[in-house]
């Protein structure tokens, strides 16, 4: 059944949810790579695909087979080019149809296990980010949640120790040749020190964030960590989750996100 008649073309309800469905997706990648590098990328391959498209339907034969290459060699490139973007798409999605993170469905539902406390303790943590922020010592935290963090921990020095408040203070002490870099802490041990952590291209981060805080949003755009950082310029505690960043958040706010982020299902 056709809606409307533009000339020889025949628009049926069909097509008019196609373009929707069409524009909304072009709309969602463009507001995720919005900003970035990437953008540019994005638009210029949209360029092409349109360009190709024009050519087509001229039946210009030779040109053609020279954008199919090239728009097919292209999308594989693309897929390297966004792979941060990739994911952050991808993370979205699936945090948005989790419906498994309610607890109710997960109880009574799914008829899962109700969630234990974090496998690492918080108070050591959240005691002592509250003495760095109180004295102004600039502090970069991993916590591992559920991915694998060996590559993060053989970026910086392996310490295996049991995580503690007063080691926490020595290690960012600024004195200390430790403090430059990331603390990786999992399963209540503070696994490593001097970490690297992927920088984020974000360009909608605010232009006063430097290093410390990209890398904490790079960290939780890459993996599934929560990134603490504590600013050395103004004592303030920010949080990294999935890429998203909750900067000057309180201690109280820290605790209940960290608790509630890293709880995991009783076996
Ligand atoms: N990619 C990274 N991985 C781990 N640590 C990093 C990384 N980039 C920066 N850092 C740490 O952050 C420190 C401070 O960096 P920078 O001053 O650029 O950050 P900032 O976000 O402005 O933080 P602050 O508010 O504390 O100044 C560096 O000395 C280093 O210890």
């Amino acid at each position: 059944m056709f809606l409307i008649r533009l000339g020889f073309l025949d628009i049926g309800w069909l097509d008019v949810l196609d373009i929707t469905l069409v524009a909304i997706l072009i709309y969602q990648i463009y507001t995720l790579v919005r900003g970035s590098v990437a953008s540019r990328v994005f638009v210029g391959y949209l360029f092409v695909y349109l360009f190709y498209l024009v050519v087509k339907a001229l039946g210009l034969n030779l040109l053609t087979t020279i954008l199919e290459y090239f728009i097919s060699v292209g999308a594989l490139a693309l897929i390297i080019i966004f792979q941060q973007e990739i994911r952050r798409f991808l993370l979205l999605i699936g945090k948005s149809t989790n419906i498994g993170n309610n607890p109710w469905i997960r109880k009574w539902l799914l008829r899962q296990p109700d969630l234990t406390e974090p496998t690492t303790p918080l108070k050591p943590i959240l005691d002592a980010c509250k003495m760095l922020a109180a004295e102004f010592s600039g502090a970069l935290l991993v916590i591992q949640h559920n991915d694998d963090l060996t590559k993060i921990a053989d970026s910086g020095e392996l310490l295996n120790a049991e995580l503690s408040k007063p080691l926490l203070l020595a290690i960012f002490n600024q004195y200390s040749p430790l403090h430059d870099g990331a603390v990786l802490i999992a399963d209540g041990h503070i696994r490593a020190a001097r970490c690297i952590l992927p920088v984020s291209d974000d360009a909608e981060l605010p232009a006063t964030m430097g290093f410390r805080h990209r890398a904490a949003v790079g960290m939780s755009e890459a993996t599934d960590a929560a990134v603490i950082t504590i600013s050395e310029e103004t004592g303030r505690l920010s949080l990294a989750l999935n890429g998203e960043l909750i900067i000057g958040i309180t201690i109280h706010e820290l605790e209940e996100r960290l608790s509630q982020y890293l709880s995991k299902p009783r076996n």
